[in-house]
Formats: C-alpha cells, sequence, structure tokens
C-alpha cells in the first residue's frame, strides 16, 4: 500500500506476538506514545481542573477554584501576594503535584502521571514562563531558545525564533549571553522560549513585573496571537493591573 510522507510506519507486536507494521498518520502519532506512555484520553477542555488542593510541608494549604480554558482562549488568574497564584501555576505544570483533584490538559490526565512521563509531557505540550528565568548561560539568546525545540524532539525553527525576538524587540540581543541582558529582556526571551514550539498550553508566571508599558503590551498581543494560532489554551498568573485591563476573562485568589 503507498502511503504519503504524512504517515509512518511503526513496529508492533500484536496478541499472538506477530510482528504488525501499521502506518499512521504523523498527526496522531503522539497520541498514541501518550497512550503507551500509560496517559488517559479524556473529553474536555484545553486546560480543565477539578476540587485542586496543595499543602506545603509547613502547613500551608490550598484550596483553588476550578478552571477551565479552550483553545485559543486566554485566563488570567489574580490575587494578592502569597494567595497562591505560582502554586497554582506550577500544580498546572506539574511541577508540584497536588493533594487531590483532577487535572486534564488537552484531555490528558496529568495528575497520576510518573516524574519521567510528566517531564516528556510538558516538553510536548506546554510552553512554560517561569518567574525566575533558566538559562544556558553559556549559550547565546538564539541557541537558548532552539534549545527549547531541540529539547521537545522538534526541528529548530531558526526563523520563527528570529521573528518572536523581533517581536519583542530584541533584535540586537540574539547574539548576546543571557547574562549580558536586564532583567526584563530575559523575561522577553523566555516569553520566546515559551512560544517557539507552539504548544498546546502557556503558562505564565508575571510575564509583564520587569517590562516598561510599551514591552507590556507587546507581550500581552504576542501571546494573545500566539495561543490563537496555535490554538492554545493560556493562563497567566499576575497582579500586573495593566494585564488586568487587557484580559477580560479573569479568576481572582482569595
Ligand atoms: N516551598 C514553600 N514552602 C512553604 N510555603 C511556601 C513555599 N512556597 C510558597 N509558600 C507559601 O505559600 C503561599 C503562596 O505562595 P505563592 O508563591 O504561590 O504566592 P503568590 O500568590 O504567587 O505570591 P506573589 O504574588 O508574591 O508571587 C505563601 O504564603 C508562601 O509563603
Amino acid at each position: 500500500m503507498e502511503h504519503s510522507a504524512d504517515y509512518v510506519e511503526l513496529a508492533a507486536y500484536g496478541p499472538g506476538n506477530e510482528l504488525l507494521k501499521p502506518f499512521v498518520k504523523n498527526t496522531d502519532l503522539h497520541y498514541l506514545m501518550l497512550n503507551a506512555a500509560g496517559v488517559s484520553l479524556k473529553n474536555g477542555d484545553m486546560l480543565q481542573t477539578k476540587a485542586l488542593t496543595y499543602s506545603y510541608k509547613n502547613g500551608n494549604s490550598f484550596r483553588f477554584p476550578d478552571l477551565s480554558c479552550g483553545p485559543g482562549e486566554a485566563l488570567l488568574i489574580t490575587g494578592n501576594s502569597g494567595m497562591g497564584k505560582t502554586t497554582l501555576l506550577h500544580l498546572l505544570a506539574g511541577i508540584l503535584r497536588p493533594v487531590s483533584g483532577e487535572i486534564d490538559i488537552d484531555e490528558y490526565s496529568i495528575a497520576s502521571l510518573s516524574e519521567k512521563k510528566l517531564d516528556r509531557f510538558r516538553g510536548q505540550k506546554i510552553g512554560l514562563v517561569l518567574q525566575q528565568n533558566h538559562f544556558v548561560q553559556s549559550l547565546h539568546v538564539l541557541d537558548n531558545i532552539l534549545l527549547a525545540t531541540k529539547l521537545a524532539g522538534k526541528s529548530a525553527n531558526r526563523e520563527k525564533a528570529v521573528g518572536l525576538l523581533q517581536r519583542l524587540k530584541l533584535e540586537d540581543k540574539i547574539y548576546n549571553k543571557p547574562a549580558e541582558l536586564s532583567q526584563g529582556q530575559q523575561q522577553l526571551v523566555s516569553i520566546a522560549r515559551a512560544l517557539i514550539n507552539e504548544q498546546t498550553l502557556i503558562l505564565a508566571d508575571e510575564p509583564t513585573s520587569s517590562l516598561d508599558d510599551t514591552h507590556c503590551h507587546a507581550v500581552a498581543e504576542l501571546l494573545i496571537e500566539q495561543a490563537a494560532i496555535s490554538h492554545a489554551a493560556l493562563v497567566i498568573v499576575t497582579h500586573d493591573q495593566r494585564l488586568q485591563s487587557i484580559f477580560g476573562n479573569t479568576i481572582a485568589l482569595r
């Protein structure tokens, strides 16, 4: 049988241990891999949480409101300092494990995944902007962004990386090392890095905290646009009032 380049041939074994060589659409392959990794498929939004709770060892405990965010939608989570915004974002990213409750991302339930499967899932599905920027200091800005594509098992898209940096007005910093950038510029690089793989969930923790008004608006515009293009759900946690005036869909932690 003839198959186009959109298909790949898999080596799989049938019930009698016979070698099967099914042809599978490329686009279905990652679902198969996740199924093989034991991730269950469910119906629902791109992101959905239910009855999520978390406790730090020192007794700080949280019960978070249920969240849902569809493809191409944006959700802003606000709240005063210490209300648990970063904690919630780390739960959504699988960096922290909930004490109870459910987190479904792109129809997969992540709460029960092993560390290894979760790492792979995060690499494939989540673009992450954390409060602390983690860069490889020996690599220049462009290579730090392209490293994210490599780690996600995707082919390097230099043109897109440069385009994102241009949109964030960083074109003259492409070949600088991270330590040569200001805090705000580093924040912009981490935003470009989170967007390069066009993942299905973009999570951003205070992405505009070090930015002036011009860059703040450029970042908000870019995040919304890229979420729409990639059909990604965008979740931002912040106490930046400027973002609250841009995003309509807001949940406040109290
Ligand atoms: N590792 C930890 N161990 C114990 N308590 C923690 C830990 N990390 C955070 N907390 C506590 O949990 C609460 C929520 O912290 P979190 O960082 O999620 O809040 P936040 O809303 O993001 O705050 P901010 O706006 O200041 O960044 C705070 O009271 C904090 O002291």
